[in-house]
């Protein structure tokens, strides 16, 4: 099996040092101060108390890595559009794409089954870019819940979690995502197939959709949004805008706010990474985690009108920290 990664930061190098270490044939799409550190050391990954160095096969130029069986896109969600021309050397005829991405992934319509099937998104696929060049039948949804950090050039430091729930946009449990998923396995991550991948999906961007442009906004840990009860009514009157959307297309959410809530406050003091690529004047996963919801509320003329006081507020904060365009 061919697998490459492409976007080998904090979630991809985890996930590449542990496949390999399965016997996965893999290889990683990588640039910079930490590629060059991958290619004179391997890449290390500390995790339970252990250092684990791999040598993968890594490069800045996709052709030098030939087409694949699955390309595991692990990069911000705002920069995928700008990388679909560069990915066609590793899509062969059956080549997989698995998103491994926080928030609403350019397939999203696809196999939806209503009157929105086939519709794009301008937020995360602006002009159909992904649908077009990448092909939504290639795509497999892949939830990220671990949570991972590059510490230096080459080096991945673990902090918690090993799931990676994987599913079909049309909740078929099919051979390419039944492989997949042994694979993950194999390299001691959990990633079970789900023949509802998008319920999953809206699980992880309830949280996302608010600790994330909140934290950006106060700059406080995921333990004082939830107690703090203002902030914690904030983002509950987010999620509720946002779980009328989803329940409208079909979603299932089999926990409730409160509790979704209590669940990231009890994740501690930690700075959510929407902060934490604004302390490092990063750009901010803005457009994927939180345009994306107000979107698809405009799609469904259902009104968001906390998510937009939010989204202006947050966008306007790192407009002038230079993180947003
Ligand atoms: N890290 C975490 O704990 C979690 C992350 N996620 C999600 O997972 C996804 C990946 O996040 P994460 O791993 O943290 O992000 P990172 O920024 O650590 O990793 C992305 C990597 O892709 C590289 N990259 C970007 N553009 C290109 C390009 N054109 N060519 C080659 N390499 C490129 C980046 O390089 P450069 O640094 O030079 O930009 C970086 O090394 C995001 O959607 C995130 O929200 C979800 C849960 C937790
Ligand atoms: C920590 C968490 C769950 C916050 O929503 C996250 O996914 C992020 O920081 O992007």
């Amino acid at each position: 099996m061919k697998v490459c990664i492409y976007g080998a930061g904090a979630i991809g190098g985890y996930v590449g040092v542990q496949l390999k270490r399965a016997g996965v044939d893999v290889s990683l799409v990588a640039r910079g101060p930490h590629l060059e550190a991958m290619k004179a050391n391997g890449l290390k990954l500390i995790i339970d108390g252990e250092e684990r160095v791999e040598h993968i096969a890594c490069s800045d130029n996709p052709a030098d890595l030939g087409p694949q069986d699955y390309v595991i896109v692990a990069l911000k969600g705002h920069s995928v559009p700008g990388v679909v021309d560069a990915m066609q050397p590793l899509l062969g005829n059956d080549t997989a794409v698995v998103t491994a991405v926080n928030g609403v992934p350019y397939w999203y319509y696809y196999k939806h089954g209503d009157q929105l099937e086939g519709t794009t998104l301008e937020s995360v696929d602006p002009g159909g870019k992904q649908w077009k060049g990448l092909r939504p039948e290639r795509a497999i949804g892949c939830i990220v819940y671990p949570a991972t950090e590059v510490v230096a050039p080459g080096v991945i430091q673990h902090v918690y979690g090993d799931k990676f729930p994987l599913g079909e946009p049309s909740g078929e449990i099919t051979e390419r995502v039944t492989k997949l998923s042994e694979a993950f396995a194999a390299g001691g991550l959990r990633a079970p197939v789900m023949p509802n991948i998008r319920d999953e999906l809206w699980l992880k961007l309830w949280g996302n959709l608010c600790f994330n442009p909140i934290s950006a906004l106060t700059h406080a840990t995921l333990d004082t949004i939830a107690s703090d009860p203002g902030t914690r009514a904030v983002a509950k009157s987010m999620m509720l805008e946002a779980q009328e959307i989803a329940v409208q297309s079909g979603v299932n959410f089999r926990v409730g706010v409160e509790r979704r809530i209590d669940g990231a406050g009890a994740v501690g003091a930690h700075k959510t990474s929407m902060l934490q690529d604004l302390e490092r004047s990063r750009a901010m996963e803005i457009d994927p985690l939180v345009t994306v919801v107000q979107e698809m509320g405009r799609l469904a003329g259902i009104p968001t009108p906390t998510i937009d006081i939010v989204l202006a507020l947050v966008r306007q904060r790192a407009q002038i920290a230079g993180c947003y365009s």
